[in-house]
């Protein structure tokens, strides 16, 4: 990754509370261009919450993010924008299950980039097949593994040309031995250069793809570092605390 890279993400002083639970507490963060940014923390430190908010799923109480540079839009056609901008994998894969698979990655381009229907679906053929299910374009989402569809809903952000993508948790639902499939989707997506924030609990993941790894304990951001510093020689006790109890492979 280019550390003079620019800036794509940007929050500053951002607070976010639910009633009284203050689950984001003054994030300062900026991802740059072609940098893979994983998230790490224990359950319910906000970092679900933190992706959702940068596409704008959760509105935040104060502070600021630009996505590009520019402000998250109120409403309406900048939404929609932005939300093909930053292209969002969801823990549950949220295929539109009674459409194909192909109409599925076609949607989006069709409607938003009025694309042809040709052209969208030339691309989204070639996209199923860069993550490897190009076979599964006729089929209904319900016919396909949890891993496939995981991929196609990869596919389904890419074809909108994102210029980020956010993954939040999105192997966490997966049966074991699909959970390769997608992170070695992921991976791939990395190395081709996609600026990336990544909720995960693979840390296998976060060890190989990362460029910076982002510890986060009740809505703070405790600890920043490359992932070989962050994984053997945290400074926060917090985060010792937490590496101690998860396996690391
Ligand atoms: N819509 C909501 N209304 C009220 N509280 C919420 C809402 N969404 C999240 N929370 C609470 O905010 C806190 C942070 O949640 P969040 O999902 O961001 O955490 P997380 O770090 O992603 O957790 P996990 O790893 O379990 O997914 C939690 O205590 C959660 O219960």
């Amino acid at each position: 990754m280019d550390i003079d890279a620019p800036a794509l993400v940007e929050l500053t002083g951002v607070n976010k509370h639910f009633g009284d639970l203050h689950v984001l507490r003054d994030i300062n963060l900026t991802v740059r261009k072609g940098e893979v940014l994983v998230v790490v923390g224990p359950s319910g430190s906000g970092k679900s919450t933190l992706c959702r908010a940068i596409n704008r799923l959760e509105t935040i109480d104060e502070g600021a993010i630009r996505v590009d540079g520019k402000p998250l839009p109120a409403e309406g056609r900048g939404l929609a924008r932005l939300r093909a901008d930053v292209g969002m994998v969801f823990q549950s894969f949220n295929l539109f299950a009674h459409k194909t698979v192909l109409d599925n990655v076609t949607l989006g381009p069709r409607k938003v980039r009025r694309s042809s229907r040709k052209a969208a679906d030339d691309e989204a053929l070639a996209l199923l097949r860069r993550v490897g299910v190009e076979d599964q374009a006729r089929k209904m989402p319900a016919q396909l593994s949890g891993g496939q569809q995981q991929r196609v809903a990869i596919a389904r952000a890419l074809a909108m040309h994102p210029k980020v993508m956010l993954f939040d948790e999105p192997t966490s639902a997966l049966d074991p031995e699909m959970v390769n499939e997608v992170l070695d989707a992921m991976v791939a997506l990395a190395k081709e250069g996609m600026t990336m924030i990544v909720v995960t609990h693979e840390m296998g993941f976060a060890r190989k793809a990362a460029d910076r790894v982002v510890f986060m304990a009740d809505g703070q951001i405790v600890e920043e570092a490359d992932p070989d510093t962050f994984f053997t020689a945290p400074t926060s006790e917090r985060a010792k605390d937490f590496l101690s109890k998860i396996l690391i492979h």
